[in-house]
């Protein structure tokens, strides 16, 4: 997204220079800049940057990693500094297959506070994006929210209501979804509207979801928890003690599911199956995903959907992934 403002052709310094300070004053938006000066042609481009910085936190994690990667792919400016766990052993992270991927200081929570007021002073454009823990999801939230920083929140679990209404009243710029999978992401809004169109279209049905994901994830599916709520709005019997079957036992997952092995560390299954009550009918829905990439696509349209909110100075401030689709 960098752009080329304009093309002096006079004094190499003076009048670019002069350029910038009058757009620097006119504009509303944060720049940065850069000049090139072209020997043959004598002639000095201003280039001026307009992306964010993107802070991606709870590196080294997975779902961190890949979108650090998508971030650099797409060009966009990397903030050296991730928020981490306690108990992280390590000092820097670096994606090892990205020549250009910078060094990045790791952060743990007992040492962010007395970094970021640095790190806001130093990167005026930062967005941040959590892809963390469920237990550190609401912390991590109002630390953002306390140092007014624009925030991607991935992240699954924690007390959603709890993230929704801090996130209101600290009137922080903020993307928050369970699936950032723009796919996904339709047919959620599609059961949604289906669920306001049709209050009663499974009244008295049975629902069953299954959903797989690798073993060591922390929590039940967010996504399914939200798909599951239209469902319910629609007339559909529910209980999560005895209708919901979570499978993390890779055996399972390669035996009945057929994941292949390279993805037992990374997929997401999901199956929504509704029952008539005299069994006459079965409806289902499915969405299955192996690997990470599609969320990392889809977080880093929600961190240039909020940045492009922030440059219009929205006062809509909290959105979620449905309002980047309809964009
Ligand atoms: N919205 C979406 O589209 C998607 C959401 N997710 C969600 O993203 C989250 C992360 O998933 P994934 O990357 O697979 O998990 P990982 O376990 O691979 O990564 C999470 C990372 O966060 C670190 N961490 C733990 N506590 C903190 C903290 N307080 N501050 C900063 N970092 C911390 C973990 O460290 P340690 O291992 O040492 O605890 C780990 O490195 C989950 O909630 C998952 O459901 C996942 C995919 C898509
Ligand atoms: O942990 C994951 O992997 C995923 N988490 C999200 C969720 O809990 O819904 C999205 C997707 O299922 C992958």
């Amino acid at each position: 997204m960098n752009f080329v403002l304009s093309y002096s052709l006079y004094d190499k310094n003076k009048t670019s220079r002069k350029y910038w300070h009058s757009f620097r004053q006119h504009s509303h938006t944060y720049v940065t800049k850069y000049l090139q000066w072209n020997k043959k042609k004598r002639t000095t481009i201003l280039i001026l940057c307009c992306t964010p910085q993107v802070m991606v936190n709870g590196l080294p994690g997975k779902m961190s990693s890949e979108v650090l990667k998508v971030v650099l792919e797409r060009g966009l400016d990397v903030v050296p500094y991730s928020l981490t766990a306690e108990s992280q052993p390590d000092l820097l992270f670096r994606l090892q297959q990205i020549n250009h991927c910078p060094n990045i200081t790791l952060l743990k929570p007992s040492q962010r506070d007395s970094e970021i007021k640095k790190i806001v002073r130093d990167y005026p454009r930062l967005i941040a994006v959590d892809y963390t823990h469920p237990d550190a999801v609401n912390s991590n939230a109002l630390f953002y929210q306390t140092y007014q920083i624009p925030f991607v929140m991935g992240t699954t679990g924690g007390d959603r209501e709890q993230l929704i209404q801090s996130t209101l009243q600290s009137n922080t710029y903020a993307v928050i979804a369970p699936n950032m999978g723009k796919q996904i992401v339709a047919l959620q809004t599609m059961l949604d509207k289906m669920a306001q169109s049709f209050p009663h279209l499974f009244q008295n049905y049975r629902l069953q979801v299954t959903e797989s994901h690798q073993q060591n994830k922390a929590d039940t599916s967010g996504t399914a928890k939200e798909i599951i709520q239209s469902f319910i709005k629609m007339g559909a019997h529910f209980d999560v003690n005895t209708n919901l079957r979570m499978i993390r036992s890779p055996k399972e997952q390669q035996e009945e599911l057929k994941i292949p092995t390279e993805y037992l560390s990374g997929h997401a299954f999901h199956t929504y199956r509704l029952t008539s009550p005299d069994n006459s009918v079965e409806i289902a829905f499915q969405h299955n995903v192996l690997g990470r990439n599609i969320y990392a696509q889809g977080t880093v349209d929600a961190v240039v959907f909020l940045w492009n909110k922030i440059q219009h100075k929205e006062s809509k401030k909290l959105y979620n992934m449905m309002d980047v689709l309809m964009e």
